[in-house]
């Protein structure tokens, strides 16, 4: 499977000027082999917590949801499409989009785990339902939002699902690099999956963020890491097929005894 991931610098507060950020990027691109584009975490917004009862958008009439089905069934490619700023029933969630190279939206997720550190509980409502796995091109995959990496468990539950490759948007602050780094890895390595993650680079409100974008094998291996602080287009092809490999060279899930921790 061949991704392609942006590691873009989000213009704050202007959900149009960032889709047609993307739609030039799409427009640059050599996608005839790319199976599928990854965005980053409120790439229509940035965090301008306090603007988006304003600018999140309504999901039955999404203008960003109309933008990737459109991209997606024009380039023929699958679009993890980050996650954006959704409103329903007056509450504002961080939602995760998965739209399919026939331009249907096939899952969507929204973050759970609000970030106080971000103070992200005064504006955002957490999710209230559980991570499924959703199947692209027949393979079981999953997407968690960032600070979720904190959460181990929420991961372990997709793999248990079947999950062999796991997407993560991020907008992680470049301060505590050393937390994603580290965790990216873990989260691959433990479930024995592909994790590919897109952060955004640049600042915002005094925030630096981390870039730092990376396809991690299901070993652990770093494959590709983007830089700290650019915008950049990450391309890597991946092996599906080592997860099966690494799995049965290290058979945790067999060795599992969920009885006496579950
Ligand atoms: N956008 C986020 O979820 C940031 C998470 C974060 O800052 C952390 O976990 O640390």
């Amino acid at each position: 499977m061949n991704i392609l991931v942006y590691q873009m610098d989000v213009i704050p507060g202007d959900p149009q000027a960032n889709r047609e950020k993307v739609g030039k990027w799409l427009e640059e691109q050599e996608l005839h082999d790319v199976d599928l584009i990854m965005l980053p975490e409120m790439w229509t917004t940035a965090y301008t917590l306090p603007e988006l009862d304003d600018i999140a958008e309504e999901p039955a009439d999404s203008e960003t949801v109309r933008f990737l089905k459109e991209s997606a069934e024009r380039y023929h490619v699958h679009i993890m499409g980050g996650s954006i700023a959704v409103k329903r029933d007056g509450k504002v969630f961080n939602r995760a989009l998965v739209i399919n190279n026939a331009g249907e939206l096939v899952y969507h997720y929204d973050k759970m785990h609000l970030v106080p550190m971000l103070n992200e509980p005064a504006y955002l409502s957490g999710g209230e339902e559980s991570v499924r796995v959703f199947e692209l091109d027949g393979v079981k995959m999953g997407v968690v939002i960032c600070y979720d990496l904190r959460f181990p468990e929420i991961i372990r539950s997709l793999a248990l699902q079947g999950c062999k490759l796991l997407f993560i948007p991020a907008e992680w602050p470049d301060s505590r690099r050393a937390h994603w780094d580290v965790l990216s890895a873990a989260r691959a390595v433990e479930n024995q999956m592909y994790v590919v993650t897109c952060n955004r680079p640049g600042e915002y409100d005094g925030i630096t963020f981390a870039g730092s974008s990376a396809f991690i094998d299901p070993w652990g291996n770093v494959l590709q890491k983007g830089s700290v602080e650019h915008e950049e287009t990450l391309r890597q092809e991946l092996e599906l097929s080592n997860v099966a490999e690494v799995r049965e060279n290290v058979p945790v899930f067999d060795s599992r005894v969920p009885s006496l921790y579950d």
